[in-house]
């Protein structure tokens, strides 16, 4: 009989081939950041609810996954990395060294609640943030990072939105309305959601000037210069036109990098978090239907907890990434097969394989005949290798002959 226990809705176990995947991926990632400068670190899994309730801009509190302290103090297992990250950074800050590129690989939790089965409430996100002074390179830098990220993995066919915070936060900044009621607006545009948006400004009653330009928002993406020159036509106040002409700054020099044909310019994208404050994007992969990237500028946190720097950042959702990846069958293991050593007396193999695992590679010892011709064997009884897919056997004379000839067979695998 099997054993059916249940697992908690939105978490899954992975088996060795798909961790071993995601270890790849992981590590592409890990290693492109490392070329870019940004050095790995680490918050813990818990914190206090404090930490994420008293911020401007921060998450939904429904979303975060409590636990209770034996002090009767609330926790909440990581909802985002970008809050404690800020706080660490906050925490030994030092005006010597105003700058710092940090990367993370982390497990983040949150309560999604999905209505189809495929939701997850933990999952891992390979990040980078840029805390510092806030200036067009640094922001293009961030952008192109992101696209390589994309590129790392190997995909060709994907897209970049990005857009401008503070374009609708300058807009709906004199609506005068309440950061509920902004948030509602705001998670309308996001979703392109005309007859709900439309709907939603007749009820809160809003000027015709500001109306008209909220229901123009989800209207404003696309890949030509035209989008920015219509944004700054609608603009209505000096923020909004200064927030254009960044964008426009930014588009120019990442164009100027050669990565214009990966971007698509959206202004109705303001994201999923409230902390941003100005340029955001998100990384799309064709025919994949959420984004695996999103990040952006988020410049209020860090004076927040009592640090003057600005910051950018992004995170890639590895899960969805990999699975993007696996739908293109982008995704092959890469690892060289396990050595089998097959010895009538153990001892013996157990000798050999200790040998060829100090020399690095991976071993196993057997007592049956190997019957899969996908292996590769060492048979101590015969003195013969045998490869994956091939009938030839090739013999050794003694332990070094083995090392060596193993080597060279391992090495062109
Ligand atoms: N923390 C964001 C991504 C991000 C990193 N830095 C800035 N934004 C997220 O979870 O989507």
């Amino acid at each position: 009989m099997k054993f059916t226990q249940q697992l908690p809705k939105g978490v899954a176990d992975l088996f060795s081939q798909d961790y071993q995947l995601k270890q790849q991926v992981i590590e592409d990632l890990k290693q492109l950041n490392r070329q870019y400068g940004f050095r790995q670190i680490q918050t813990p899994t818990f914190e206090y609810y404090d930490l994420f309730i008293n911020l401007p801009g921060t998450m939904d509190t429904d979303q975060m996954i409590k636990m209770v302290d034996h002090d009767g103090k609330i926790l909440v297992l990581r909802p985002d990395a970008t809050i404690p990250i800020t706080r660490m950074v906050a925490s030994s800050y030092n005006d010597d060294h105003p700058e710092s590129k940090l990367s993370y690989v982390t497990n983040i939790f949150r309560m999604e609640n999905g209505e189809s089965d495929v939701f997850s409430r933990s999952f891992m996100q390979v990040g980078v943030e840029h805390f510092g002074k806030a200036c067009v390179e640094v922001d293009v830098e961030m952008i192109a990072l992101a696209i390589e990220s994309f590129k790392k993995v190997g995909l060709d066919r994907f897209q970049l939105d990005i857009g401008q915070a503070t374009y609708f936060k300058a807009l709906i900044g004199e609506a005068g309305l309440s950061t509920e009621d902004q948030l509602i607006v705001q998670e309308k545009i996001e979703q392109k959601n005309l007859p709900e948006l439309k709907q939603l400004l007749e009820e809160f009653q809003l000027d015709e000037e500001i109306k008209n330009v909220l229901l123009q928002l989800p209207h404003l993406f696309g890949t030509s210069e035209a989008v920015l020159n219509q944004a700054d036509e609608l603009a209505i106040n000096s923020k909004m036109k200064e927030a254009v002409q960044y964008l426009r700054d930014v588009y120019s020099l990442v164009d100027q990098l050669g990565y214009g044909a990966f971007i698509s310019i959206d202004l109705g994208l303001i994201n999923h978090l409230n902390y941003y404050t100005g340029v955001v994007f998100q990384g799309f992969i064709y025919d994949f239907g959420k984004p695996v990237i999103q990040g952006g500028r988020y410049d209020d946190l860090p004076p927040y907890f009592g640090m003057q720097q600005d910051a950018i950042g992004f995170g890639v959702y590895v899960d969805d990434l990999i699975a993007a990846l696996k739908a293109r069958g982008l995704l092959q293991n890469q690892t060289s097969p396990t050595i089998l050593v097959y010895a009538a007396e153990w001892a013996e193999g157990f000798k050999v394989a200790r040998e060829l695992r100090r020399l690095g590679f991976e071993v196993e010892i057997t007592k049956e005949v190997p019957s899969s011709n996908n292996a590769f064997v060492i048979d101590l009884n015969t003195k013969t290798i045998q490869t994956p897919q091939s009938n030839e056997k090739k013999t050794y004379t003694n332990m070094e002959d083995l090392t060596q000839k193993v080597g060279v067979i391992y090495g062109s695998n």
